[in-house]
C-alpha cells in the first residue's frame, strides 16, 4: 500500500531548494526538452480553464521526464487583478507522483523563480538592473539576479509608486524607485518585466541597444508587456516554441519570430547573441517544476 503524500510547505521549499543545485538540473531538462525527443521528455502545452467570474485561469502543467522517472503536475490559478487588490495574482500547487504506482508522493509549492539569470544572453558588462513590477515575482527575481551578479545599480518601477517603495524597503540591497518606465529603463543593461499588465508597458524606443529583457508576465495570448518595436527589433528566445506561439501575446500579436529556445542555446544548436538586444519570454514549464519538486522531495527525505 502506498504511503500517503507528504505536504511540503512554501517556507520549507525555500529552505530546501538551493539555486546552485537546481540550475544545473534545470539546464539539463531544458536541453532535453529542446531535442524534441518524446522518449526523453513529455510536456504538453498548458491546458487552461477560464475562471471568467474571477478574471482568472486554472492552468494544468503536467510533465514526465522519462530517464529521471519524474512525473509531476503543477496546478496554477492566475488572475488579472485590479489596481489596489489585495488578492494574490498567482497560487500554485505541485504534485509529485510515483510514476509506477500512480500515487502522489508529495504535494508542495513551486519553485519561486521562473527565470534564472541568463548570463548567456545578458550583456557581458551588465551594471544596471531594472525591474518593472513589484510583486512576488519581482522579489524572487531581484533575489536571484542580485545573488548571482554584482549590479552597480538596481531600479524598480511599479504601477503604484507606494508598491514600488514597499518593494525597495523589503530588499536586502539598495533599490531606487522610479516614477516612469521610460526613466527607469534608460541605460539599463537588464530589464525584468514582472507585471500583471495586459497592454505593453515597455517600449522598444526606450531600451538600450544590446540590453537583455527577461519577460515573465503576460502569459495569455491577448496579454502583453512589450511593444511591437521591441519584439521585432530584439532576438527573441523562449522556453518552449510551442507554448510561446500558443500563449504569449507579446509574440502572437507582434508577429515576432522566435529565434531560439533556451534549450537549443544550452545544447549549442542555436547561438546566444548577447551583443544584440535580446528578449527571453518565459511562460513557465512543467519540467522546471518537476525537476525542482524532485529535488525538494529528496532534500525533505534526507531531513526526515
Ligand atoms: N512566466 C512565468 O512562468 C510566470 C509568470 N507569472 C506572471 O508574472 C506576473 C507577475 O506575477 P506576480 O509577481 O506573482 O504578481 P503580483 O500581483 O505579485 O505583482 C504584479 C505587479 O505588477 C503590477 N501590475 C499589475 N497590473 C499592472 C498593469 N496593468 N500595468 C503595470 N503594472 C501592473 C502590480 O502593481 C505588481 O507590482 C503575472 O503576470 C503572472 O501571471 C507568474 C508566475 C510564473
Ligand atoms: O508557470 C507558472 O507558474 C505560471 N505561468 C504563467 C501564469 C502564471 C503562472
Amino acid at each position: 500500500m502506498a504511503e500517503p503524500p507528504v505536504l511540503i510547505r512554501q517556507d520549507e521549499v525555500e529552505g530546501l531548494l538551493h539555486y546552485k543545485d537546481l540550475i544545473p538540473r534545470l539546464e539539463v531538462a531544458l536541453g532535453k526538452f529542446s531535442k524534441l525527443d518524446s522518449a526523453e521528455v513529455i510536456q504538453p502545452v498548458r491546458t487552461t480553464v477560464p475562471l471568467q467570474k474571477y478574471n482568472g485561469f486554472l492552468g494544468l502543467m503536467p510533465a514526465y521526464l522519462v530517464h529521471e522517472d519524474i512525473l509531476c503536475t503543477k496546478l496554477v490559478c492566475f488572475y488579472k487583478r485590479e489596481s489596489g487588490s489585495t488578492l494574490p495574482s498567482t497560487q500554485a500547487t505541485v504534485l509529485l507522483f510515483d510514476p509506477e504506482y500512480g500515487n502522489v508522493k508529495a504535494v508542495s509549492m513551486p519553485m519561486i523563480i521562473e527565470q534564472w539569470p541568463l548570463d548567456l544572453l545578458m550583456p557581458a558588462k551588465s551594471e544596471v538592473l531594472t525591474i518593472l513590477g513589484a510583486g512576488h515575482q519581482a522579489l524572487s527575481h531581484y533575489n536571484v539576479f542580485t545573488e548571482t551578479f554584482s549590479f552597480k545599480e538596481v531600479r524598480v518601477w511599479s504601477r503604484r509608486k507606494e508598491t514600488a517603495e514597499r518593494f525597495a524597503q523589503s530588499t536586502q540591497g539598495h533599490v531606487t524607485v522610479w516614477e516612469s518606465v521610460e526613466e527607469a529603463v534608460n541605460g539599463a543593461d537588464v530589464i525584468v518585466t514582472v507585471t500583471g499588465a495586459s497592454e505593453p508597458v515597455l517600449f522598444g524606443q526606450w531600451v538600450k541597444p544590446g540590453a537583455h529583457v527577461a519577460a515573465v508576465g503576460a502569459c495569455r495570448p491577448d496579454w502583453r508587456e512589450l511593444d511591437d518595436v521591441l519584439m521585432r527589433q530584439a532576438k527573441v528566445y523562449v522556453d518552449s516554441r510551442e507554448g510561446a506561439v500558443a500563449e504569449s501575446g507579446d509574440i502572437i500579436l507582434s508577429g515576432a519570430k522566435v529565434f531560439a529556445e533556451l534549450g537549443e542555446v544550452l545544447n549549442g544548436t542555436r547561438p546566444a547573441l548577447r551583443e544584440k538586444t535580446t528578449v527571453f519570454k518565459s511562460l513557465g514549464m512543467g519540467i522546471q517544476d518537476a525537476v525542482s519538486a524532485k529535488l525538494v522531495f529528496e532534500q525533505w527525505k534526507n531531513k526526515h
